[in-house]
């Protein structure tokens, strides 16, 4: 058997399956990557009271056990984060990338969940600029979080989405993906990708139904899985959209509230 490509995610647990650690498990399975994990926050939601999101983090103690395990045999070949639930996390987080040279640091700065609408914890929005942002070879705002992170607020073009990934790339992250989505209007879903002098978009036609529970983190971890794979930075974005749409394409409708990806849809495809 050919060498074991090994992938972390630093992440939230998301019961309903499509998003957080599990969105991400699955992503670098189908990558054919071994994939490691540290769970920092418990996500559930409630059919009783319209799908409403309660975030449960876990002691930073027990996060910094859990990558003392991951890191035993070395660092991973990339690795992302996605929800991080306190700045303590965030610091403890900072830490094991440091303390272990782990490379390929993909940061999801993950700070609200579709349907909700508020930033999750403000300090730990701020501790990730500061403390991971310059840690990270790609980092994958949505229009939210790189409205928060550049401090330009409510971002609605192109332009503004270009703006916001300069601030956030002068902030230490060596390439940004700003995420337009669904959030952003008309009748595509544009990235922009960033490397510093080059600004690339990354388009297709938005999907309806939009079964996009999970996209960002499915996203980043694509990122993340290409990158350990051994592909380049662009490679590996370009190839995780074509990841995430297929993904989309083939989610479906849960409930009345949720339509999560289907992180197999790439393999379905071909
Ligand atoms: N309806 C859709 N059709 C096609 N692509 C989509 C759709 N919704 C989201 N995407 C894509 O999925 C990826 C994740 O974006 P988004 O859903 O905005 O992230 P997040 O889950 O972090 O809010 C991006 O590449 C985005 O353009
Ligand atoms: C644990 C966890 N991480 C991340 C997210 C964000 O999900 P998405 O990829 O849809 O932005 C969620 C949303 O429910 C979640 O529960």
């Amino acid at each position: 058997m050919s060498r074991i490509i090994k992938t972390l995610t630093i992440a939230g647990s998301d019961s309903s399956g499509g998003a957080g650690i599990q969105a991400d498990l699955k992503t670098f399975e189908e990558y054919g990557t071994y994939g490691f994990s540290a769970l920092t926050t418990i996500v559930t939601m409630d059919p009783d009271n319209g799908w409403h999101h309660n975030v449960y983090p876990i002691d930073a103690a027990i996060v910094a056990e859990q990558l003392k395990t991951v890191f035993a045999g070395g660092p991973m070949d990339a690795m992302k984060t996605g929800m991080l639930g306190s700045v303590e996390i965030v610091r403890v987080t900072e830490q094991a990338i440091k303390g272990n040279l782990q490379t390929n640091v993909v940061i999801d700065p993950v700070m609200v969940c579709k349907g909700e609408d508020e930033v999750l914890n403000p300090e730990s929005a701020q501790a990730i600029r500061d403390l991971l942002l310059p840690l990270a070879i790609v980092v994958t705002p949505n229009l939210f979080e790189a409205g928060v992170l550049s401090g330009l607020g409510k971002i609605s073009s192109i332009e503004g989405m270009k703006e916001a990934a300069r601030l956030i790339h002068g902030l230490g992250a060596r390439h940004v993906v700003v995420k337009g989505g669904k959030a952003l209007g008309g009748e595509q879903a544009v990235d922009i990708f960033f490397d510093g002098t080059e600004y690339t978009i990354l388009q297709t036609a938005k999907i309806e139904p939009a079964h996009n529970h999970g996209a960002g983190c499915t996203f980043a971890a694509a990122i993340t899985g290409g990158l350990a794979c051994g592909l380049s930075v662009n490679e590996a974005v370009a190839k995780a959209k074509d990841f995430v749409s297929a993904a989309i394409r083939n989610g479906y409708t849960f409930n009345k509230y949720v339509g999560p990806v289907f992180h197999g849809g790439y393999r379905l495809e071909k």
